[in-house]
């Protein structure tokens, strides 16, 4: 009688566990079932186990697949059970991101405005609304509006430098994560908070603490939140759901910058204070509706235009430019703009550092720039500069601070030249990373070469295979204002100091497998000292 029952119960189990197994495999067939080329998936991570064990970061895990597709213009992943398609042709790539951009136009991140409101940003925002959005603050970073703004940049880099007198001096070692995080808190705060952050005088306020939190080396239980819940939305659910029954209510993270953003328009509003900032262009946004748009013919505003023939019409009607929408965009420098500009300033001094040649030449850039225009570092000056500019694009090659592009399809597609549909709602990844990196492309892709941009080599790679700041109507927005807050900081530091590796710096640097950006695990140290002639 017991060996019946005991046989029963075993064949139950049995029977459950394969039922068990058939749900949480029954995705897996879904690229094969297409005819998508795939990598076979394994439970429970996909092909995506590096990541979860924190093994590689999300840019190395995904060059990985990238290679392990290679031949082939496009392959299905896995990430845990969410199939991904990724995209390796860079003609391919174009399609999605500009041409049938009305079958991508968003990407896959939840807003929720009652539990969210500074998820109302131009970054996370979809569809209709996306739309109205992005057309009402195009012209607030237009090349003529970072004219505008370009001063309070330079303030904050003086206060950079007073603080950066006494470690070059004593010819120290310095956190360059840390120094130039106080840089672009301080960069923030008094563009977009129309507030004075000062950071390097009080390293502790409210605001940088704020932005060391948000920094994804700092954030690493967050991170491995985030991406188990990517992988597997169900944790979401349920973190959800608890956080439902939870009677303690968390505070909620935005309220400071609420508070902060609204006692300033209350403030400039009673007492008739304009200054030349974001914030007054978003106030301005609200009371009139709309911000002129200066000169958008010039050539450095290309990224900006054509966004209407891209886009679904049909949704007319003005935006209003509530509270809740105008603080989200102030946010979106901290959640879009921080880390991406302060990592490529952090990599570029740490690359310099190791090519004292390059270090020497862009340095002597800034000099005679700086020598032909009496010893002031106009916006017009910085824009001169084309080594620099070269520098800067070979830092975002080997150091892209968004390593993967998503987008979500929003209405069903066809692959050009295949029988291959997409259905809406599925997740698209391209790999801006893994094709930095891609040899064919860009030859010994380690090296760190700004040769790879000069005047006869920037056309010898595909549009599409460099994308340090995407691409399409979705591109990013603070492209200018971000490369000129980097160029304002590399030319003031190099004019002054020089940079070289110490005992405590890593060569090369080990990227952070427990960043959502790309950074480098721990700090980068550089040793500073006076320039010597
Ligand atoms: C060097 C610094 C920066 C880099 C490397 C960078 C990179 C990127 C990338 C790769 C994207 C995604 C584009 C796509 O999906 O096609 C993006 C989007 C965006 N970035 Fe930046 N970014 C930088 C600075 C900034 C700054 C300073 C701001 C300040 C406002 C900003 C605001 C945004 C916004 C709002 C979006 C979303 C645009 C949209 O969806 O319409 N970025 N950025």
């Amino acid at each position: 009688m017991w060996a019946a029952v005991s046989v029963a119960v075993a064949v139950g189990i049995a029977t459950l566990l394969v039922v068990l197994y058939s749900i949480l495999t029954w995705n897996y067939s879904y690229w094969k079932k297409k005819g998508v080329p795939h990598i076979p998936p394994t439970l429970p991570n996909g092909n995506v186990k590096e990541l979860m064990q924190q093994k590689l970061p999300v840019s190395l895990m995904f060059e990985k697949l990238y290679k392990e597709l290679q031949g082939h213009r496009f392959g299905g992943v896995y990430r845990g059970f969410t199939p991904i398609l990724l995209l390796r042709e860079p003609e391919l790539i174009k399609h999605f991101l500009t041409k049938d951009f009305m079958h991508f136009h968003d990407r896959n991140q939840p807003v929720d405005e009652k539990k969210d409101p500074l998820g109302l940003n131009l970054f996370s925002l979809h569809g209709p609304l996306w739309r109205k959005l992005r057309m009402k603050l195009t012209p607030t970073f237009t090349s003529g509006k970072m004219k505008m703004m370009y001063s309070l940049i330079t303030d904050c880099a003086k206060e950079m430098v007073d603080f950066l007198d006494e470690p070059a001096n004593k010819g120290e070692s310095i956190d360059i994560k840390e120094l130039i995080g106080h840089f672009s808190t301080d960069i923030i705060g008094s563009c977009a908070f129309g507030t004075q952050f000062n950071s390097f005088k009080d390293p502790n306020s409210g605001f940088r603490m704020f932005g060391r939190s948000i920094s994804p080396s700092s954030n690493s239980d967050g991170h491995k939140h985030h991406i188990f819940q990517t992988c597997f939305p169900i944790l979401k659910i349920m973190s959800e759901f608890y956080s439902l029954l939870s009677l303690k209510k968390k505070p909620y993270f935005g309220d400071m910058f609420i508070k902060m953003v609204t006692d300033v328009i209350e403030y400039r509003e009673k007492n008739g204070i304009e200054r030349k900032d974001f914030l007054q262009m978003l106030i301005k946004l609200k009371n009139k509706g709309k911000v002129e748009s200066d000169e958008l013919a010039s050539k450095d505003d290309d990224h900006l235009k054509n966004l209407d023939k891209f886009v679904t019409k049909g949704h007319d009607g003005d935006l209003e430019m509530t509270d809740n929408l105008l603080v989200a965009q102030c946010f979106v420098f901290f959640l879009a703009g921080y880390e991406t500009s302060s990592s490529v300033v952090s990599f570029c001094l740490h690359e310099l550092a190791v090519n004292p040649e390059i270090q020497r030449r862009l340095r002597a850039e800034v000099d005679s720039a700086l020598e032909e225009n009496d010893g002031k570092l106009t916006y017009d000056v910085i824009q001169s500069m084309k080594y620099m500019d070269q520098t800067i694009y070979e830092t975002l090659r080997k150091y892209p601070s968004v390593s993967n592009l998503e987008r979500l399809c929003t209405k069903e597609y066809v692959i050009p030249h295949t029988d291959v549909t997409v259905e809406k709602g599925t997740l698209v990844m391209i790999p801006a990373y893994a094709l930095h990196h891609d040899p064919d492309y860009f030859p010994d892709p380690e090296k760190f070469d700004p040769e790879r941009f000069n005047q006869d080599n920037k056309n010898s790679f595909p549009q599409y295979a460099y994308l340090p700041f995407g691409e399409g109507p979705r591109i990013c927005i603070g492209m200018r204002f971000g490369l000129m807050q980097v160029k304002v900081g590399l030319a003031t530091l190099l004019s002054k100091y020089e940079f070289s590796i110490s005992e405590k710096s890593s060569v090369p640097l080990i990227l952070d497998p427990a960043a959502v950006l790309t950074a480098a695990k721990g700090s980068i140290w550089l040793k500073i000292s006076p320039r010597k002639s």
